[in-house]
C-alpha cells in the first residue's frame, strides 16, 4: 500500500518540470573553469611559479583572505594550467593538493604526499623520520619541480610546525627534485606562532585576496546560475538578493553560491517554476539555523546541559525563563548524567556565551522591586537541536528524564 503511494509520489515529483539544468555545479565540490574578479591574484600566483617552467623552485607562497574569497579555487586553477603547460613543454611539474583540517599531522601529511607520488606508506605505524625518507626518496626519483599546495595551513601548526621546518629545507637533502610550498589560510595572524625560520622561508612571497563586493559576487552567481538553472528559473530579484545577504557576510562567494542553490531547492520542494524573492529568504534562514546547529554539536558538554536545561523549561510552558530556573534544573541534570556541578555563576557565564553564539536570546529585564534578571528565548528550532544533544553519549540518558520544576509566578 505504502510502496504504492510512495510511487506515486515519485511519478509526480519527475513529472515537476525541473528548475535546474545542473545542479551539481552549485556545490563545494566543483571547480569553476572562468574566474572572475581575480586576475590580480592569478598574476601574481603565476608569475611566481612560472620558475617552476624554466627548471628553478619557485618562491614558498602564503596566501590570505577571508573564507569564500576565492583562494582555493585560483590556487587550483593556477596549478593545474602549470601542470599542463609544462606537460606541454616536456617538462616535470607536479602540484599536490593537501586540505590540512583533514590531514593535520606531520605522520599523515608526509604520508599522504609520498602516496601522491605511487608510493604505498601505511597510514600509521613507521617512525616520522622514515615517512620522511621516503617522500625525499621517492620525489627525488627523478628530475621535477613539485609544488605542494596545504590548504587551511593554519589547522596543521596548532600541532607543532616541525613538518613546515623539515619541509622548508628539504631542498638542501634534494638532487634531482625541487619543492616550493603554498600555504592557504584565512587567519591573517597563524604565522605569528611559527618558529622565525619557518616563517620568513614559508612567506617568501604573500598574495591577499580581498573579500568580494556585492557586485562581484553578482558576476559569480551570474556565470554560475547560466550553468546551473534552466533559463528563466530565476526571478530578476534573485542574484541581487543573494550578493547582498553574501556580502554583508564579508562577501563570501560560497555563502552566496549555496544561498543560489538551497533557495532553488526550496522552491523545487514547493512544486515552483521559478525561484523567487521568499525562496532566497528562506535559503538565507536555512543556512543560518543549519550554522548554529553545527555550533551547538560542537559545545562542551556542560553548555549542553545548560542549553537543554533552558529547552526542558520552554517545553513545559515556561514563558520567561530566568538564569536562576535554568540553574534549578542543570543541577538535576547533573546529577542525573553524573556530572560535575558548576557553580551559579560559572553557568550565567555559559549562557552569554550561548547568547554571543546566536543558540539563545537573553535580555535584561526590570521586575520592578524583585530586581533585574535575565529572560532566556532559545534561538534553534527545538527538534532538531534536540537530536543534535542527544548524539553525545553523555546526554542520552536525559531523553525521557522529567526535571522537577517550581511553579512559574508571573510577576
Ligand atoms: N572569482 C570566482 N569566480 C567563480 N567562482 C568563485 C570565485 N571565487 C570563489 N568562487 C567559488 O566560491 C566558492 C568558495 O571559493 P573558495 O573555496 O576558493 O574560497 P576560499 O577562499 O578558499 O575559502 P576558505 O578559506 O573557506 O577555504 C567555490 O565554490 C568557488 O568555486
Amino acid at each position: 500500500m505504502q510502496s504504492k503511494s510512495l510511487d506515486g509520489l515519485f511519478q509526480e515529483l519527475l513529472e515537476n518540470e525541473p528548475i535546474f539544468k545542473n545542479k551539481e555545479v552549485l556545490r563545494h565540490s566543483y571547480t569553476p573553469d572562468s574566474l572572475v574578479h581575480r586576475d590580480d591574484q592569478i598574476n601574481s600566483l603565476a608569475s611566481i611559479l612560472v620558475s617552476a617552467l624554466r627548471g628553478d623552485t619557485p618562491s614558498n607562497i602564503l596566501i590570505y583572505g577571508k573564507t569564500g574569497t576565492g583562494k582555493t579555487a585560483v590556487t587550483r586553477h593556477v596549478g593545474i594550467e602549470l601542470e599542463r603547460k609544462g606537460e606541454s613543454l616536456g617538462l616535470s611539474c607536479k602540484v599536490v593538493y593537501l586540505n590540512c583540517e583533514v590531514i593535520d599531522t606531520q605522520y599523515r601529511l608526509l604520508a599522504n604526499l609520498t602516496r601522491q607520488f605511487g608510493e604505498d606508506v601505511p597510514m600509521t605505524g613507521w617512525p616520522t623520520d622514515q615517512v620522511f625518507f621516503k617522500f625525499k626518496e621517492t620525489i627525488d626519483n627523478e628530475r621535477q619541480v613539485v609544488i605542494i599546495i596545504l590548504d587551511e595551513i593554519d589547522k596543521l601548526i596548532k600541532k607543532g610546525d616541525d613538518v613546515l621546518y623539515n619541509l622548508s629545507r628539504i631542498n638542501t637533502d634534494l638532487e634531482k627534485a625541487k619543492v616550493s610550498m603554498i600555504g592557504v589560510s584565512n587567519d591573517l595572524k597563524f604565522t605569528e606562532f611559527l618558529d622565525p625560520r619557518v616563517k620568513s622561508s614559508l612567506g617568501e612571497e604573500e598574495i591577499i585576496f580581498p573579500p568580494y563586493d556585492a557586485d562581484q559576487i553578482s558576476d559569480i552567481l551570474h556565470e554560475r546560475a547560466q550553468i546551473a538553472y534552466k533559463p528563466d528559473a530565476l526571478d530578476e530579484m534573485v542574484i541581487p538578493l543573494c550578493a547582498a545577504f553574501a556580502a554583508q557576510e564579508h562577501g563570501d562567494a560560497r555563502r552566496a553560491l549555496d544561498l543560489l542553490r538551497v533557495a532553488g531547492e526550496i522552491a523545487e520542494r514547493e512544486n515552483k517554476s521559478r525561484v523567487e524573492e521568499q525562496h532566497v529568504k528562506g535559503a538565507q534562514e536555512k543556512i543560518e539555523i543549519d550554522r548554529v546547529i553545527e555550533v551547538v554539536r560542537t559545545l562542551p558538554t556542560q553548555s549542553k546541559l545548560a542549553l537543554y536545561s533552558v529547552m526542558l523549561l520552554r517545553n513545559n510552558g515556561y514563558k520567561n525563563v530566568t538564569t536562576g530556573e535554568v540553574y534549578n534544573v542543570y543541577r538535576q541534570l547533573c546529577l542525573q548524567v553524573d556530572m560535575d556541578i558548576l557553580t551559579q555563576r560559572r553557568v550565567t557565564d555559559l549562557m552569554s556565551e550561548l547568547d554571543m553564539l546566536g543558540i539563545v536570546n537573553a535580555v535584561v529585564v526590570s521586575k520592578g522591586r524583585y530586581g533585574r534578571t535575565k529572560e532566556i528565548v532559545l534561538s534553534v528550532p527545538i527538534n532538531s537541536t534536540k537530536k543534535v544533544l542527544f548524539e553525545d553519549y553523555r546526554l542520552k540518558p536525559l531523553e525521557f528524564f522529567k526535571p522537577v520544576l517550581t511553579t512559574q509566578l508571573h510577576l
